[in-house]
């Protein structure tokens, strides 16, 4: 098996990206985690750059890793200045890292018009950089940048940059798509050539304007590139860098490639890597990511699930589990009655054969008026309990109002009244919020908590609206899906009516019989 080794560069260049922001602290926890999971290299940061890359290379010392190699990033020296007074070569040296990757020009045009200065002269900045960074102990990786544009502007000068690296004695020779818009053929093609001439390591590092970088970085690898950079969920410089996520599976379950640390064991960590690094930088995670997305293995479609059922390969491309991911049953109006039933013994649900089709037919009628149980297991499991009898009613709603909205000098709130009924006891109860939502969650769960202690520890996690028909303005009819939680267990329902505030009552009222009825059980 050929070894492909794996450069993490989540924390330099994966910082490059819009909305990703990390603090120290953050750094090193995603440094931490990405050396469990048993990444090669972690590129992480450039040490002229800031002073919080700088504290990085000082805190990561600290740190007892188990198997990654720390790499510092930078630049080849200045045209102005000598290598040996260059601040950003000193900030490289200081940084005490194993190994450092400094990027240089490969591409002509930047020569030309941002360097201002002769081809040669780079090859100069090339290999006196290299040489003097060797000279200093370290594990040398050149960054080629913009290699596949500088290759098809000007082929002999792009290898030539390539070749000077190689005589400066780089430890690897890494061919950049910095602009990403390299098509996987064109790396394929270049590949073939640059193989012939250069007999360093090579690597690839791909960009993902053409939304190929992953292709692009199997294409270098399947040519002969052995280092493959990129980033935990493909975040970058604009549309971000080679997904990390998508590469390794695809190099050890797909190509049969040895990934060192990264063993078959290993990569069930992937789902909740991917995932911890989604939370460590407060970004939403991508439901459509393959392998370790939500719905990577979330079977809709009733044909699909029928299949699933059958033999999981007919719609699955991988076992979930080989990357720590799981199978999902989804409930919608594109079910048959396999949905219904895979979902309810996911659900631990039994429902026998003569209520599938009841309860099939209320689904559809209900999607039809604009629910939507894919989001809301909760809201189907109480669906199911209603329609094969077996819901116990532990409250009855007598009535509830949002009574009035109250505006003093300096707040204003809104008052919510609630009357339930638990046996034959009644209770009424005044609930103050900043909206009308939020003062009827509070008034059910003061009445409720009456009878029920548990619902004071239940928490409103999420709100979501959907308007479902714009163009009806303010009648139109609106989709309200709630999250709650309780003691770390979480669980969503649904509601809908043209009324906002009736689609809110009817999503929290069942996520209030939810709980009772689990707590319960
Ligand atoms: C392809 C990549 O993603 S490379 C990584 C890019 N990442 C970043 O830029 C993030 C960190 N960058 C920074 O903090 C700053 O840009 C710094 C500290 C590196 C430099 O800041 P400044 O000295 O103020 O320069 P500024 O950012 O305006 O311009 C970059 C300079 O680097 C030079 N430069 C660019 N690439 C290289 C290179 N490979 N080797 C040497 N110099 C280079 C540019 O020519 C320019 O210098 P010039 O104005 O004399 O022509
Ligand atoms: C080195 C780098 O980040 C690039 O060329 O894209």
């Amino acid at each position: 098996m050929k070894r492909i080794w794996i450069y993490d560069t989540t924390l330099r260049d994966g910082k490059q990206a819009e909305n990703v922001n990390l603090s120290l602290t953050d750094m090193l926890a995603i440094a931490k985690r990405l050396d469990q999971f048993g990444v090669d290299y972690l590129e992480c940061g450039w040490p002229a750059a800031n002073p919080k890359d700088r504290s990085f290379f000082e805190e990561i010392k600290k740190v007892e890793l188990h198997h990654a190699q720390i790499a510092a990033f930078g630049s080849t020296r200045h045209a102005k200045n000598k290598v040996q007074e260059d601040p950003n070569i000193e900030a490289l040296l200081k940084a005490d890292t194993p190994v450092v990757t400094i990027f240089g020009k490969s591409w002509d045009l930047h020569v030309r018009e941002v360097f201002h200065i002769s081809l040669e002269e780079n090859l100069k900045l090339v290999y006196e950089s290299i040489d003097y960074l060797k000279r200093h102990n370290k594990q040398v990786f050149f960054d080629a940048e913009h290699f596949f544009d500088g290759y098809r502007s000007n082929p002999e000068y792009a290898l030539k940059v390539l070749e000077t690296a190689e005589k400066a004695g780089a430890d690897a020779i890494i061919l950049a798509d910095t602009n990403g818009g390299m098509l996987p053929s064109m790396i394929r093609e270049i590949m073939s050539v640059v193989t012939k001439e250069v007999k360093t390591h090579i690597g690839i590092h791909a960009h993902n304007d053409s939304d190929c970088a992953v292709a692009n970085s199997l294409e270098a690898v399947l040519a002969g590139a052995v280092q493959v950079q990129g980033t935990f969920n493909g975040v970058g410089e604009r549309c971000g860098n080679a997904n990390l996520v998508s590469i390794i599976p695809n190099l050890v379950l797909k190509l049969g490639y040895d990934c060192g640390a990264i063993t078959l064991e290993r990569l069930k960590q992937l789902t909740e890597v991917s995932h911890y690094i989604y939370e460590i930088a407060n970004l939403s995670p991508d439901n459509k990511q393959p392998y370790t997305g939500h719905s990577a293995f979330a079977h809709k479609g009733g044909v699909h699930v029928n299949a699933v059922e059958k033999n999981p390969k007919t719609y699955e491309h991988i076992d979930p589990e080989m990357v720590g991911n799981r199978r999902r049953i989804l409930i919608s109006e594109q079910s048959g009655k396999s949905n219904i039933l895979e979902k309810a013994h996911e659900l631990g649900l039994e429902i026998k054969d003569a209520f599938i089709q009841p309860l099939l037919h209320k689904v559809k009628e209900m999607e039809n008026m604009g629910y939507e149980f894919e989001g809301a297991d909760a809201s189907f499991e109480l669906l199911v309990k209603r329609i094969t009898g077996n819901f116990v009613e532990r409250f009855d709603i007598i009535s509830f109002r949002v009574s009035s909205f109250v505006k003093t000098n300096d707040y204003s709130y809104v008052e919510a009244t609630v009357k339930l009924r638990v046996g034959e006891m009644e209770e009424l109860t005044v609930g103050e919020g900043d909206g009308p939502v939020n003062a009827l969650d509070i008034a059910l769960k003061k009445g409720l908590s009456v009878f029920y202690p548990v619902i004071k520890a239940v928490k409103l996690t999420d709100y979501k609206v959907r308007i479902l028909n714009p163009k009806a303005g303010t009648a139109a009819v609106t989709r309200v899906l709630v999250s709650f939680q309780y003691n770390g267990y979480e669980w969503q329902t649904v509601g809908v009516s043209s009324n906002i505030i009736e689609a809110s009552w009817q999503a929290l009222v069942d996520s209030m019989h939810y709980i009772l009825m689990k707590v319960e059980k």
